[in-house]
């Protein structure tokens, strides 16, 4: 039997969106939450003349990473484009959020909001002279690759204190992809620029600003990917505000940041008139593409690991009377649909998927299943070899850069008696890198998931996989059985788009059910309402004697990890 077309889809739909690294996916669900359906668009493929490369700009100074403002514009043309042709009535959207890649800021010129509330239905977002480029005082927003500012991060973590004092604060420790100290750095080295704007959007407050006509207050949940706000309270701090931005920053940043669910008001004139929304349709908050990924589908006992560009390991911390410890080599973040008492735990890795290419392309023939067939080949813990490939500065740990190989041995699979030693990259059979990147950036996993488990929370279950590299089977098995956990992908891929979807479900939910109250009407009642479950399938077990052996190798991975620390502050000093 043939799936229904869109265009059978009678009743309510939901419109979530995720605008990440490398496309823009849009993601529509009926009110049972199934799935009407997907577009997306790919940066690199789709929109070439922007002269990206996976979704970014490097360049010109040392260590920026930028996209360009009218690409995302006209990206948002060219789903749309593609959602109307599968047969979407989209006068039947009832609201709209989403997602944005984290910590990336755009810069609204005077002009900015101006352009925004009069946009003209005859016209485009994308086109020339619409908004850009005269709405944004910088023609390409900083992303979360960019790692330009690291003396801003040094002097923000002086001014709280210490790295601890930050993280104790505001979750995290100062990290160059943390939008307060990417701000400290645009004020330094673009004064005029930053003069000239009248304000900040993160990526995601950014989308939702598009669709209301008016800029929109960034999300709690995303707010704590910044470095400026205290993630207890959910309010940001005047001090760190002032550090990163001056006295200015904190009209430039508009309102205290606001709790999703929350109706912001329907979508702009623009929608209804170009596109055919409803001029009932409401705009939620957009959050962050990772917590979105919690909202699509974390129950306690699972972790949830995105294989996007960036790789993610995120664990729900469920509300306690004890504020969860902070680390400063995670992150924790405000929960996007429970706080201010629930949290996310969240690792992240800039060489995820970009890491795993340039070893596919280097060793299995650029293609995916060389790579696959050579995992299989290859036995766990690669004849006692281990390999870390970070082609861009890595974030865990901390400014690591290159390829680097080891032989190791433990004495009697012992994990507390091994010994490591550097290898040449001629020393590693072609057949066996494939292998050695999971391993390496799993092992890292490994050995740091026990320290941010929430204490007397649920024992680890699950393992939830989402995003880009989720369908690949050799990639699911591994993490199965690294991380000793049952494998389990969604109906969905996009994880943090189908999350986007949920969200404006919930504001529209909570309008429908006249909840005004700012804890009236909670996302979990919802999902009782429509009773709900999650909706995922098994798709690798561990295997209990590779496991084990995987256990054995964490001592291991910790001491050439640490080499590989030394080695690179040898080499930059
Ligand atoms: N079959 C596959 N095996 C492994 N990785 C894959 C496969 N298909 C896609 N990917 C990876 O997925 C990544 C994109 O994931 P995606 O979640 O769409 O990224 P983002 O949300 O950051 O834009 C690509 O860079 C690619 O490496
Ligand atoms: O920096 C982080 C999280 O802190 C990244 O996870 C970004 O949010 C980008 O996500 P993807 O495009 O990889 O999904």
């Amino acid at each position: 039997m043939s799936s229904p077309s869109p265009s059978d889809y009678e009743g309510p739909l939901f419109l979530g969106l995720d605008l990440s690294t490398q496309q823009l996916k849009a993601v529509l669900v009926a009110e049972d939450a199934s799935v009407v359906h997907e577009s997306s668009v790919h940066f690199d493929s789709d929109l070439p003349h922007y002269g990206t490369t996976n979704g970014a700009v490097r360049g010109p100074a040392p260590g920026e990473v930028t996209s360009p403002v009218r690409m995302w514009l006209e990206a948002i043309d060219l789903v749309m484009t593609r959602v109307r042709a599968a047969g979407v009535d989209l006068s039947a959207i009832r609201a709209v959020s989403g997602a944005g890649q984290q910590h990336g800021s755009v810069y609204w010129s005077e002009e900015g909001e101006g352009l925004l509330t009069n946009l003209d239905p005859a016209r485009p977002l994308g086109e020339e002279g619409h908004l850009a480029p005269r709405a944004f005082s910088l023609s390409r927003a900083p992303i979360w690759q960019d790692s330009s500012n690291t003396a801003e991060c040094r002097a923000l973590e002086r001014l709280a204190g210490d790295a601890q004092a930050l993280a104790d604060q505001t979750g995290s420790r100062a990290y160059e992809r943390f939008t307060g100290p990417q701000i400290m750095r645009i004020r330094r080295v673009y004064a005029d620029a930053y003069a000239r704007t009248s304000r900040i959007s993160l990526v995601s407050s950014w989308i939702a600003s598009i669709f209301l006509g008016g800029v929109a207050p960034i999300e709690i949940s995303d707010a704590s990917g910044m470095n400026t706000m205290d993630v207890l309270t959910c309010k940001w701090s005047d001090a760190l505000l002032e550090a990163c931005g001056g006295p200015e920053l904190r009209s430039k940043l508009g309102p205290e940041p606001v709790r999703g669910g929350t109706n912001l008001g329907p979508v702009s004139s623009w929608w209804v008139k170009r596109w055919g929304f409803s001029p009932d349709c409401i705009v939620a908050p957009f959050t962050g593409d990772n917590p979105a990924t919690i909202v699509s589908f974390s129950q306690p006992g699972d972790a949830l690991l995105s294989l996007g560009t960036s790789t993610t390991l995120l664990l729900s911390i469920p509300p306690s009377s004890n504020a969860p410890a902070r680390f400063t080599n995670s992150h924790l973040l405000t929960h996007p649909t429970d706080p201010p008492h629930a949290f996310i735990a969240m690792l992240c890795y800039k060489n995820g998927a970009l890491a795993r290419e340039h070893v596919r392309d280097a060793h299995s023939d650029r293609s995916w299943d060389t790579y696959n067939t050579q995992v299989r080949n290859t036995p766990p813990g690669c004849d006692g070899r281990m390999g870390f490939y970070f082609p861009l500065p890595e974030i865990i740990p901390p400014g690591v850069q290159g390829d680097h190989f080891f032989s190791y041995s433990t004495k009697d699979g012992s994990a507390s008696e091994h010994q490591t030693t550097q290898l040449a990259l001629e020393d590693v059979p072609r057949d066996a890198h494939a292998r050695l990147i999971l391993e390496s950036q799993l092992l890292s996993i490994r050995s740091r998931i026990d320290a941010i488990m929430p204490a007397g929370g649920p024992p680890l279950q699950r393992l939830i996989v989402t995003g880009g590299a989720s369908g690949n089977p050799a990639i699911r098995q591994a993490a199965a059985d690294i991380l000793g956990l049952r494998a389990y992908v969604a109906r969905s891929a996009q994880g943090a788009g189908m999350g986007g979807a949920l969200l404006a479900r919930w504001a529209w939910w909570r309008v429908e059910g006249g909840y005004t109250g700012e804890h009236d009407g909670s996302f979990e009642e919802m999902r009782m309402a429509y009773a709900e479950e999650g909706d995922v399938v098994e798709v690798a077990a561990p295997k209990k004697d590779v496991t084990k052996k995987y256990e054995a190798l964490v001592a291991p991975y910790r001491a050439c990890e640490a080499a590989i620390v030394a080695n690179c502050a040898k080499l930059a000093n």
